[in-house]
C-alpha cells in the first residue's frame, strides 16, 4: 500500500554563496501492506515528519520513489498528486488543524466540496461520518466549543469522509490527556479492523506505539530495523 524506495531529502539553509545543505533523509526504503498499522518512532529531529510530508506530497520529492496503492506518485504533477491524495490519503495532526470559523459539520464537509460531491450526497456522508466517530449532536459546534478529544474526532471524521485507503498521522494523541488518548486509539483500531484502513503514525508515546502491528525506527535520517509488536 505504501512503498518507499531510496528516498533522500536535504534542506538548504542560508543565502546564495553561503548555502549549507542539511541531509535529513538518507536513502530510506520500506514497505507497508494494506491494513497494517505501522508506527514511526525516533528522536526529535530524526526526520519522521519530513518522511511523512514527502509521502503526502506536502514536500516536493528530490530523489527516490514513492508508490501509493500501486501508483508511482513521483511522476505526478502537483495538481494530479493533489487529486490523487484527496481520494487516497487522510491526515490527522497533533494540533487537529481544524478551521476555527467553521462548524464540525463544515470542517468534515470541506473535502467533499473539494472533490465535487453534490450537496445531497455531502449531507448524508458528512452526517454518517460524524456519527462513525461518535459526534452525533455536535454538528453545529465550532472547534472552540468542543473538547480536545472531540476536536480530534472531527479531524478523524474529516480524514475519513472520502473513504481513504491510508491515514497518515503526526503525533495524533500529542495534545490529548491519557483517557482521551485511549478513546482515540480504540477508534483507530476499530477503523483499521472494520474499514481496513492502513495507518502510518508518528509517535513518541509508548501506548500509541503499542497499537501498531510494526514499528519503524528512524535515527539521523536513516531507518534502523523495524520491530514487530
Ligand atoms: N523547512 C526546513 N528547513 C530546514 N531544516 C528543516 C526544515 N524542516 C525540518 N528541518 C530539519 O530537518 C530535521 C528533521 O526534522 P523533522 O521535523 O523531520 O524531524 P522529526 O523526527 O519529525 O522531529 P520531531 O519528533 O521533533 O517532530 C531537523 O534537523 C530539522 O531541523
Amino acid at each position: 500500500m505504501i512503498e518507499v524506495k531510496d528516498l533522500s531529502h536535504q534542506f538548504e539553509l542560508g543565502k546564495k554563496g553561503k548555502k549549507t545543505t542539511i541531509p535529513v533523509l538518507k536513502t530510506v526504503s520500506f514497505m507497508i501492506n494494506k491494513g497494517e498499522i505501522v508506527t514511526l518512532v525516533g528522536r526529535s529531529g530524526s526526520g519522521k515528519s519530513t518522511l511523512l510530508h514527502l509521502i503526502s506530497g506536502f514536500l516536493p520529492r528530490q530523489t527516490g520513489t514513492i508508490i501509493l496503492n500501486g501508483q508511482d506518485v513521483t511522476g505526478l504533477t502537483e495538481t494530479a498528486f493533489s487529486q490523487f491524495r484527496l481520494g487516497t490519503i487522510g491526515f490527522i495532526f497533533q494540533n487537529f488543524q481544524l478551521i476555527q470559523s467553521m462548524t464540525a459539520y463544515q470542517n468534515v464537509e470541506l473535502p467533499l466540496i473539494l472533490n465535487g460531491v453534490s450537496e445531497t450526497a455531502r449531507h448524508v456522508q458528512t452526517l454518517n461520518t460524524l456519527a462513525k466517530v461518535g459526534l452525533e449532536g455536535f454538528e453545529h459546534h465550532y472547534p472552540s466549543e468542543l473538547s480536545g478529544g472531540q476536536q480530534q474526532r472531527v479531524s478523524v471524521a474529516r480524514a475519513l469522509v472520502l473513504n481513504p485507503l491510508i491515514i497518515l498521522a503526526d503525533e495524533p494523541t500529542g495534545s490529548l490527556d491519557s483517557e482521551t488518548e485511549r478513546d482515540l486509539l480504540d477508534l483507530i483500531l476499530e477503523l483499521n479492523a472494520t474499514l481496513h484502513i492502513t495507518f502510518l503514525i508518528i509517535t513518541h508515546d509508548e501506548e500509541v506505539a503499542a497499537i501498531g502491528h510494526r514499528s519503524l525506527a528512524m535515527h539521523d535520517g536513516q531507518l534502523i530495523d523495524g520491530e514487530v509488536n
